[in-house]
């Protein structure tokens, strides 16, 4: 079991992690976070209560470390910490596109690594963590490493060769939510609404759909057709969805974001 963690570069990912893992009852001192600069380090402090530490004193202190920084900025942090790591001490990356392989080849032999997307949903604990091996990770280690995400919402494990995927689905997808959210309501807008009553309209309207797709045990063709009647209003608005190939641009917008995991890894590597 893990008692103590380090999240290296809490930023809006770093911070959302920290504070589920505050709610999940673990203890201020058992969370070490680190920042690059001095006004980062003071507001997590002061929202957190936890330690803001150096990498270096953090990592030699944690028996698990999560990287958590851009992935532009994970190689001059592992040059950093070279010889800091004890041998064994689990590291979980969250870095879009880097693959496992980018951190075997610059930690100690056999550390065992984790590859993970989560989203920011983590801050209600309705994250989406999904959790790939690496080559020294033992079945124990990665248990251990998802009982960590585990309060912070869902967690499955895939293979490393979908973690670009599943980037460009559950990683970036929190965002493509939010662009639907807000052209849903720019339209209540338009037609007249107040802003505030459009946009409670389209949350509560998206948290039911989600609780519909989570719960019903229905596809999501099914619950579009049971909402479209015939002649009626809702087939007339998929008609105009169709016309302006909305279908077509999600695939290739998450196909974009796909492509552009494959190029960090490229340009990291
Ligand atoms: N945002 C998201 O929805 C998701 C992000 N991710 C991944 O999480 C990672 C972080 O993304 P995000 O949280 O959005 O980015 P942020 O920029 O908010 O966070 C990164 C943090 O790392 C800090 N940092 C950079 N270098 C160092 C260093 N050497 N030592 C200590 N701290 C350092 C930065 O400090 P400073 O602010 O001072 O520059 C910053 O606060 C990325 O790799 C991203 O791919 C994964 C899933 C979802
Ligand atoms: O946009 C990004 O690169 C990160 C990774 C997934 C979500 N945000």
């Amino acid at each position: 079991m893990l008692k103590t963690v380090a999240i290296l570069g809490t930023g809006k990912m770093g911070s959302a992690i920290l504070s589920g893992l505050l709610r999940a009852g673990w203890a201020r001192d058992s969370v070490i976070a680190t920042a690059r600069s001095a006004e980062r380090a003071k507001s997590l402090r002061e929202a957190y209560g936890v330690a803001v530490e150096s990498n270096t004193d953090a990592v030699l202190r944690a028996d698990a470390v999560v990287v958590a920084v851009k992935p532009q900025d994970a190689g001059a942090l592992l040059e950093e910490l070279t010889g800091s790591f004890a041998a064994g001490t689990p590291v979980v990356s969250i870095c879009a596109g880097l693959p496992v392989a980018f951190f075997e080849k610059r930690l100690p032999d056999s550390t065992p690594v984790v590859r993970a997307m989560p989203n920011t949903p983590a801050l209600v604990d309705e994250a989406m963590t999904v959790l790939s091996p690496g080559t020294h990770t033992d079945d124990a280690c990665l248990a251990a490493v998802e009982e960590l995400f585990k309060p912070l919402g869902r967690t499955l494990v895939v293979d490393e060769k979908h973690q670009d995927a599943v980037t460009a689905i559950s990683g970036s997808g929190p965002a493509y939510f939010y662009y639907l959210a807000e052209a849903m309501t720019e339209a209540g807008v338009l037609m007249g609404l107040p802003r505030d009553v459009a946009a409670d309209l389209v949350t509560q309207t998206a948290l039911g759909a989600a609780r519909m797709l989570r719960e019903a045990d229905s596809s999501p063709v099914e619950l579009r057709e049971a909402v479209e009647s015939p002649a009626g209003t809702t087939i007339n608005a998929v008609r105009q969805l169709d016309n302006h190939r909305v279908r077509s641009a999600m695939t290739d917008a998450i196909e974009a974001a796909r492509d552009r995991a494959r190029e960090i890894a490229d340009e990291y590597a």
